[in-house]
């Protein structure tokens, strides 16, 4: 474990827990009858790299959305660094960066036309905005293309560029739907080192992913969610325990059914019909 910092120190000996980046008490949101997250309490540490991890449809964009600020919850409460989000969601959006799965931008501007404008609704002064976009272009390997519109970016590209806007205004907390999906393996790297970067100087990343191999290598600590409840959190080597791998942890957290394909499909495998 990494050593601890003066702040944290003093806080445990006052008997204080050191500020949470996040912390959920009894959330809840229902969809109809489809009850899509089911009251669940989550503490994320400060300064950490956390990887929110679930089968498909266990609430993880869901609870994403209401932890920032653009889903109301049915019931409960969400804080980050210590706000409630629901009673000033503008005052915590200036504090987080966030890269929702399917992000809808303004596809009409150039790469680099995008980080201005979200530079300047962020309020930064222009020769900062400009600065940093270029630093970030660079970066990510966009500067060939800051002159492309968005429209025309590939879906790595996309992801890339949505998270230049994301980290532009230097965020305490960032949250990332997926990140790494449709992304190939020298751009995951990119993005690995940016956010790698980020963490090692003191700010938290929480990303949903379904790549267990990629949360082991990445997170150092986890939260895992199946059907609208968490399973399991905390840190990393305490919720893999004894299983060879996060992947065999997981599947046995969220109970596999794996053998009902093998019983219920005898016809299929090519050849006859
Ligand atoms: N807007 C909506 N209207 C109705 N049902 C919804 C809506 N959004 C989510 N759901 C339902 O809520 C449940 C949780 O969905 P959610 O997208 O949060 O899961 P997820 O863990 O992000 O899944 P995936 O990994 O497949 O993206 C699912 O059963 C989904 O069908």
């Amino acid at each position: 474990m990494a050593a601890e910092g003066p702040v944290a120190a003093e806080e445990r000996a006052a008997g204080e827990e050191p500020e949470a980046a996040v912390r959920i008490r009894s959330l809840w949101k229902r969809f109809g009858e489809q009850i899509a997250v089911a009251g669940i309490d989550l503490t994320l540490p400060a300064g950490r790299f956390i990887g929110l991890v679930g089968p498909n449809g266990a609430g993880k964009t869901t609870t994403l959305s209401m932890i920032t600020g653009l889903l109301r919850p049915d019931q409960g409460t969400v804080e980050v660094v210590g706000r409630d989000v629901w009673s000033d969601p503008a005052d915590v959006k200036s504090r987080i960066g966030v890269l929702p799965e399917g992000l809808r931008m303004f596809e009409r501007l150039s790469g680099r036309e995008l980080l201005t404008y979200t530079g300047r609704l962020r309020g930064l002064p222009t020769a900062e905005v400009d600065k940093r976009a270029a630093q970030l272009l660079d970066v990510l390997g966009l500067s060939g293309s800051q002159h492309k519109l968005v429209v025309d970016y590939s879906t790595g590209m996309r992801k890339k560029i949505g998270l230049a806007c994301a980290l532009l205004h230097n965020p305490e907390v960032l949250f990332l739907d997926e990140p790494f999906e449709g992304v190939d393996p020298v751009s995951a790297q990119t993005i690995r080192k940016v956010l790698e970067r980020y963490t090692a100087s003191g700010a938290t990343v929480v990303f949903s992913s379904h790549v267990m191999e990629l949360v082991e290598s990445l997170c150092d600590w986890v939260a895992v969610l199946a059907a609208g409840r968490i399973r399991a959190q905390g840190p990393l080597d305490e919720v893999r325990g004894d299983a060879p791998s996060l992947q065999a942890a997981f599947l046995e957290l969220v109970g596999v059914r794996g053998d009902d394909a093998e019983t219920s499909l005898d016809w299929l495998g090519g050849g006859t019909r």
